[in-house]
C-alpha cells in the first residue's frame, strides 16, 4: 500500500529544518548502503549525529507521532533512527534498489536493536517546485507509481517494494526517510487493517456509536491480536 500523510511537518518545523541544512556536513549517501544499493546509489545523507540530522529526526518522529493515519497504517513497533538526504548537483539520484531487509540501531539506551524495514517512509523536506526529477517511483504487486510531495507531507510505502528517486535535473530534493518495524509483518494484512479502521471511523462518523460499529471495532481488534506481533 502506498499512503499519503499531509501536513507531519508544521510550517515552523520547515522553516527550522531549512535553516538547519542550509550549511549542514553533508557526507556520502553510499557510507550506509549495501552492496547492491551501493552501485546506484548517488546522494547525500547527513551523519546521525550531526545537529541538523537530530533536530529534524526529532521533529519528525514527533510528527509521526501525532498522526492517527501513521499509526493505523504503519502499526509501529520499531522506527529505524530517521536520516536526511539530499539529491542535485553531482550526486543526484537513487536507482533502483530494495531497501536492506534488517536494520542494526542504537536505542536511546545506547543498546544495539534490529529493526526489520516492513514500511518505508520518505518526509519531503521542500517543495516539488524547488527541483526538476527528484520522484520517488515505487513499484508493488499494484504497478508503479510516482511520488513528489508538498513540503512536510510524507508517503509510506512497503518496504518490501523495488523504488528509486529518478535524477534531480535542477535544484535540490531534501527529504528526511526512515523505516518501520510493523506489528503486522505482512502488507496485506496491514492494509485490510487499515482500510478497516478507516470505514469504521467514516461509518462512526456518519451514525454515531451502533452496534454494528461496536462489532466491528471488536472484529478489527481480534484481527490485530491475531496477526501482531510484538
Ligand atoms: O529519498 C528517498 O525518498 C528514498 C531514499 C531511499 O530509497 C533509501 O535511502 O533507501
Ligand atoms: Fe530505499
Amino acid at each position: 500500500m502506498l499512503l499519503t500523510l499531509p501536513d507531519i511537518l508544521s510550517t515552523e518545523d520547515l522553516t527550522l529544518a531549512r535553516r538547519l541544512l542550509a550549511d549542514a556536513p553533508w557526507t556520502d549517501g553510499r557510507d550506509s548502503a549495501g552492496p547492491q544499493a551501493r552501485t546506484v546509489k548517488n546522494n547525500q545523507q547527513l551523519p546521525h549525529d550531526s545537529e541538523a540530522a537530530q533536530s529534524i529526526r526529532t521533529m519528525v518522529l514527533n510528527g509521526l507521532n501525532r498522526s492517527p493515519l501513521f499509526f493505523s497504517a504503519a502499526l509501529p513497533l520499531r522506527i529505524f533512527t530517521p536520516r536526511v538526504n539530499r539529491y542535485g548537483g553531482e550526486a543526484n539520484t537513487y536507482g533502483n534498489h530494495i531497501d536492506n531487509a534488517i536494520r542494526l540501531k542504537v536505542n536511546e539506551a545506547g543498546q544495539t536493536e534490529y529493526v526489520r524495514t516492513d514500511v518505508s517512509c520518505t518526509v519531503f523536506l521542500n517543495d516539488p517546485d524547488e527541483y526538476d526529477g527528484g520522484e520517488l517511483t515505487v513499484s508493488d504487486t499494484y504497478g508503479t507509481r510516482g511520488v513528489k510531495l508538498p513540503a512536510g507531507h510524507a508517503v509510506l510505502y512497503p518496504g518490501t517494494s523495488l523504488h528509486q528517486v529518478t535524477p534531480v535535473t535542477r535544484g535540490h530534493r531534501l527529504a528526511c526517510f526512515l523505516w518501520v518495524q510493523s506489528m503486522v509483518r505482512n502488507d496485506e494484512q496491514r492494509r485490510l487493517l487499515y482500510e478497516l479502521d478507516m470505514n469504521i471511523l467514516a461509518l462512526r462518523q456518519q451514525h454515531g456509536e451502533t452496534p454494528e460499529a461496536t462489532s466491528l471495532t471488536g472484529t478489527y481488534h481480534n484481527l490485530l491480536r491475531m496477526w501482531a506481533q510484538t
